[in-house]
């Protein structure tokens, strides 16, 4: 059995719909569906997911809202049109629902702003599932809550709990086709709770080791996984097949086709991912498996993200001072800040965190702790830094692998802010300046992937 995810931009519009049909009928085995809501039909379009939460604004700042109501339901009523579906009822509810939950959560605005977003999905799953009956299919909405999809209690940041996974087996047991919507489950209390942003694919690789699928199929609108963000590289190398550890790496610093936190359930449970193309379902696609030979390709792939910050510290004989780390870090866990990497040196250390997290007061805060209650020499942030992740299981044993990425960076006149390499097996950290990280992800992928080519040639 294999549960198949569809992204937002495989159920944007009618005529993805259709293909989603044709690849679920192609295979007997795609028996649980997960869907997104509609996302971009072209470069300029809006997601219904960022439609909902400007509903959810407009409605938080006593704005009107009733014309976004409308752009909302009408791109599930284009959907409908374009199918020939006799949906007018299904798009009513729709409407009501979006009132409904207005109403119902007024005046408290985390929950309002989660229950409007997951209906983006929700409706969609439930489109999907009147479509799929339409064709003649056995199919059937399922909600989280009916599937089991219990979270903890955090707006927008949803995480499973344990004890979801023994109802989701029995998801195993139906005939028919299921369709779930993804990026939301339940609190224990009973309130609609979303995932992070991208969050569908979280939903997918539960509803995959619940169910104890064959495979997690991730559906999306490109032919595989790339060694590089194709927007950055032009036609880069593609991956046949990656690791879950290389993989967990690339997409928390980057790659966004897949999102970080849905590898931990698949992984666990040990069910392969194989993400596909909804527009060119014959491409094989790339598994992300437990183990590939990395003999040839010690590098997995290059991600790379902007918007970073570095706190730097300096004091001297910051050395002798026993704890000193620790208090550095507990004053950005008292403004609960989260940070990426921690490099130290004898009298210095640096703090690397993302930016947007020091917005307001909070910047001057810490910076008068720091200096007050550490009693430091100096310190400044620097802004503006991007962080660039090499990544490969191979990387531990080959020689040079550092050498050529620094090499790289010097001929292309690069330079490096910081380099952290060691703490984890499969990567190797670069900061640069946000203004170098195009040019710094294209001398880095000359140096790893053009010579794998120039050997095949
Ligand atoms: N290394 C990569 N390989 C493939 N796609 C990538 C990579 N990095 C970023 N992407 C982007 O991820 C997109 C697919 O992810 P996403 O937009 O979340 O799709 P979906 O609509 O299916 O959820 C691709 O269109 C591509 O632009
Ligand atoms: N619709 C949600 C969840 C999601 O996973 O969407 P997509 O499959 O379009 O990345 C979002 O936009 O965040």
């Amino acid at each position: 059995m294999k549960v198949a995810k569809f992204g937002g931009s495989s159920v944007a519009s009618a005529e993805q719909f259709r293909k989603v049909a044709g690849i679920i009928q192609s295979d007997q085995q795609r028996r649980i569906i997960v869907v997104s809501a509609p996302g971009k039909r072209y470069k300029a379009d809006t997601k219904v997911t960022d439609l909902l939460i400007r509903l959810a604004e407009a409605v938080m700042r006593g704005n009107e809202y009733d014309s976004l109501i409308e752009a909302v339901v009408e791109r599930y009523a284009d959907i409908a049109r374009g199918l020939e579906l006799q949906a007018s009822e299904v798009i009513e509810q729709m409407k009501a629902d979006l009132q409904q939950k207005i109403a119902a959560y007024h005046d408290d605005h985390l929950r309002l702003l989660d229950a409007l977003k997951a209906s983006g999905e929700d409706h969609n799953a439930r489109l999907m599932a009147f479509y799929l009956r339409s064709l003649g299919m056995e199919a059937r909405y399922v909600s989280p809550r009916e599937a089991g999809i219990f979270v903890t209690d955090e707006p927008g940041n949803a995480q499973i709990l344990q004890d979801s996974y023994e109802k989701l087996s029995k998801l195993k047991q139906c005939s028919n086709i299921v369709v779930i919507p993804g990026f939301f489950g339940y609190s224990l209390t009973g309130h609609i709770v979303t995932f992070p942003r991208g969050g569908s694919d979280i939903t997918g690789s539960i509803v995959a080791a619940g169910a104890g699928a064959d495979v997690y199929e991730n559906f999306t609108d490109v032919d595989s996984i790339y060694c590089v963000n194709p927007s950055m590289v032009e036609n880069p190398r593609q991956l046949r097949e990656i690791t879950y550890r290389e993989m967990r790496e690339l997409s928390y610093s980057g790659f966004s086709v897949f999102h970080d936190e849905a590898l931990e359930p698949v992984y666990k449970a040990g069910i392969p991912v194989c993400v596909k193309n909804t527009n060119n379902p014959e491409a094989p696609g790339t598994w992300i498996v437990a183990k590939r030979d990395h003999r040839n390709v010690p590098v997995a792939g290059i991600a790379s993200d902007t918007g970073f910050c570095s706190v730097n510290v300096s004091k001297y004989l910051m050395n002798r001072e026993i704890g000193f780390g620790r208090k550095l870090l507990q004053i950005l866990e008292d403004e609960g800040i989260s940070y990426e990497h921690a490099p130290s040196g004898i009298d210095n250390m640096s703090v690397i965190l993302r930016a947007n997290q020091l917005q307001g007061e909070k910047e001057q805060r810490i910076m008068d702790r720091i200096q007050t209650e550490l009693k430091v020499d100096e310190i400044h942030i620097e802004y503006g830094l991007a962080l660039i992740m090499v990544v490969g299981e191979g990387m531990e044993r080959a020689v040079g692998v550092a050498a050529k990425a620094t090499a790289a960076f010097a001929q292309a006149q690069i330079n490096i802010e910081m380099i952290n390499q060691g703490s984890s097996e499969v990567s190797m950290m670069f900061g640069v300046k946000e203004e170098a990280v195009n040019k710094a992800v294209r001398a880095l992928y000359d140096a790893y992937f053009a010579p794998v080519y120039a050997q095949k040639e």
